[in-house]
């Protein structure tokens, strides 16, 4: 299978959705991507979008280990502001480029298995893939999954998943290539430079030194176990940055390689 063959698995950050004109950028990559016959799978965080609905209904935000803590009165909150704002903010901006796309969530066609990850974490889902047979079926449409990370376990509880989580589960899901998009150029060092390519040894290294942290160091961690299943390395880049937008449409590495 050939590169471009792969679904392409775009991840993007949330603060992406507080910027419109990141988000005019990305959809024209996804347009001209598609046009390419790529298949793309839009997954998407929206971090900020809680926060902000969080404090605007007097409640605080707690995380532990970049992971959000969930407690149950604040599910309805965060459910809203993942799969309802965010995936329509998304699918507008698509709209407006031309691209067609379906609007879907974890919890969507049994694409995964999701269960409680963590007590300690209150309402946080862990997943993992189950039935492609939906998304596949959207892709060979032709239209772009816009996915949200809000999953819902076998007892019907609705689970908040990280989407950098969310984003590995449907890269095993369809055997895709990974790519993940922040808000940063990559992984930075100490000093803030972008490093151009990291192994497990590496992050651990760098992890103990506090020099990758929070919500990248969940992030790092999810890349390292997709390149290792896959044996294939994923991007860690910035949808912010233009440059690394059409190297990406044109099917080069950007930002920071995961490898295996
Ligand atoms: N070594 C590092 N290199 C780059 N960013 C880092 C690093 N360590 C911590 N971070 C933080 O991680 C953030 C990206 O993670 P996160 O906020 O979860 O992004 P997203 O919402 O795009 O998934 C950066 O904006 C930065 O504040
Ligand atoms: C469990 C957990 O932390 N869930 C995340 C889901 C959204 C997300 O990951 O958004 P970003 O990609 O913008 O960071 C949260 O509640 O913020």
């Amino acid at each position: 299978m050939s590169t471009k063959d792969k679904v392409l698995v775009l991840k993007v950050g949330g603060a992406l959705m507080q910027c419109e004109m990141g988000m005019a950028r990305l959809m024209d990559t996804a347009a001209k991507m598609l046009a390419q016959g790529q298949k793309v799978v839009l997954v998407h965080g929206g971090g900020y979008l809680v926060d902000e609905q969080l404090k605007a209904n007097g409640m605080d935000t707690v995380k532990l280990d970049g992971l959000r803590v969930t407690p149950p009165e604040q599910m309805p909150i965060i459910a809203g502001a993942l799969a309802g704002m965010s995936n329509k903010i998304l699918q507008a901006a698509a709209i407006k480029a031309g691209v067609a796309s379906v609007g879907m969530s974890l919890a969507d066609a049994n694409l995964v298995d999701a269960v409680i990850k963590d007590e300690r974490l209150g309402l946080v889902g862990e997943v993992s893939p189950k039935d492609g047979s939906y998304i596949n079926f959207v892709l060979s449409q032709g239209w772009m999954p816009i996915v949200s990370s809000i999953a819902v376990s076998s007892e019907g509880q609705l689970l908040n998943v990280n989407a950098d989580q969310a984003a590995t589960v449907l890269a095993k899901l369809v055997q895709g290539k990974l790519v993940l998009l922040s808000d940063v150029s990559g992984v930075l060092d100490g000093k803030g430079q972008l490093i151009a390519s990291l192994n497990r040894s590496e992050i651990d290294d760098l992890v103990k030194l506090g020099v990758i942290e929070k919500g990248m160091k969940v992030k790092v961690e999810a890349a390292l176990e997709v390149a290792e299943l896959m044996g294939q390395p994923v991007q860690v880049a910035s949808w912010r940055d233009a440059a690394q937008l059409a190297a990406l449409a044109q099917g080069e590495a950007v930002g920071t390689q995961i490898k295996p």
